[in-house]
């Protein structure tokens, strides 16, 4: 099974501190005494992969020269993986968000290769919306002096944009019934507001673990995001899928809203109705609600996988145009 992490997030699911540790580990949905899960770091970012911070051939850091990455990239390089480690197809394919972005291309640039497709609080391409949230985010750290054209490594570099970078995004990824019943309009005794505070800590807990650089090419790559680009439509680069699909999303997402899932779920064949977590907790809702998607896990664990070839792979030629 490959499960693919968020924008921060990184291959570690199921351990001390993992970000899906109520879903993935023994007796759990994806139970890991049944299930051999993958989760690798994604490429370009900075939690074990190769990424801006990391050393290029020359012995310096990437830094500026780092090239652009698409979520196809990151996919293609996946792929290969797949290929070193032996797996000619995956039982199932699980990712939210950026790392749904990466499920989504996994079924549509190899659709014999994914069984089953879970597809959380994700799109098929990245909206205006969405690029327009990145957009002051990727100008805080371009604009922090620190940044030094992406030439900073070792570091530690821009962190002061980083977290306004960090404090925008988390806004989004929170709803606002949530932040008012949570905070209000407390004060705390140091005279900032309870939410200011609230920003202030996840803004300080993110420049303590990621790259800067990482930031701005993995958010790059979201932007970039278009499953359809030079696979004709939509309906023809969905139509590509052959995995069992489940899509959802959380019911309060204000970055990722349903309507997105919503055409995932009417152009994938098979994925039949959309599902919606019920959750105050917004885009954050896909790492928050456990039960939930676990019970979706279930179920798309549950279900009869297309019919697989001697060669391991699902059978059946994948419909719609093929990549040029
Ligand atoms: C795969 C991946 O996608 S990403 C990997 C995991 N994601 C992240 O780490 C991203 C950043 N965090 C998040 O997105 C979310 O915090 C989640 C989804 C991980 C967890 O959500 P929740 O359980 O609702 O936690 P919440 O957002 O309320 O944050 C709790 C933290 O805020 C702190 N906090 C709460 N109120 C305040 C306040 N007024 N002032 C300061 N800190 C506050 C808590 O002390 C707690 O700190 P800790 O995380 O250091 O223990
Ligand atoms: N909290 C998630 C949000 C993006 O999906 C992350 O930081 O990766």
């Amino acid at each position: 099974m490959l499960i693919l992490h968020a924008l921060t997030g990184d291959s570690n699911v199921a351990g001390e501190g993992g970000w899906w540790r109520g879903l993935v580990g023994p007796g759990l949905a994806v139970d890991t005494d049944r299930w051999w899960v993958v989760a690798p770091n994604v490429l370009g970012g900075c939690r074990g992969s190769t990424g801006p911070s990391s050393t290029a051939p020359d012995g310096k850091p990437w830094g500026s020269r780092w090239p652009r990455v698409t979520i196809r990239d990151q996919v293609a390089a996946e792929a290969a993986l797949a290929s070193e480690l032996g797996v000619a197809a995956w039982a199932a394919v699980l990712g939210g968000s950026m790392g749904g972005m990466r499920a989504l291309e996994w079924a549509v640039s190899y659709p014999a290769r994914v069984r089953r497709l879970l597809l959380l609080a994700t799109t098929a391409a990245a909206s205006a919306d969405q690029i327009a949230w990145a957009s002051p985010q990727l100008h805080a750290i371009r604009s922090d002096p620190a940044w030094q054209g992406g030439d900073y490594h070792p570091g530690p570099g821009p962190v002061a944009g980083l977290g306004i970078a960090r404090r925008i995004a988390h806004v989004t990824y929170r709803s606002e019934p949530e932040l008012a019943a949570r905070f209000g309009r407390t004060r705390q005794d140091d005279g900032r507001f309870a939410v200011e505070s609230y920003l202030d800590h996840h803004a300080d807990k993110l420049v303590r673990r990621f790259d800067a650089g990482s930031y701005v090419t993995l958010t790059e790559g979201m932007n970039g995001h278009d499953v359809s680009r030079d696979r004709g439509s939509l309906a023809d680069a969905l139509s590509r899928v052959i995995a069992r699909t489940v899509v959802a999303g959380v019911s309060s997402d204000r970055l990722y809203p349903l309507a997105q899932q919503q055409e995932l779920a009417d152009g994938i064949p098979g994925a039949g109705e959309l599902r919606v977590i019920d959750s105050p907790y917004g885009h954050d809702g896909f790492l928050i609600e456990v039960e939930q998607v676990g019970a979706l896990v279930s179920e798309l664990l549950a279900a009869t996988p297309p019919p697989v070839t001697s060669a391991g792979a699902p059978a059946g030629p994948p419909r719609g145009p093929r990549p040029g």
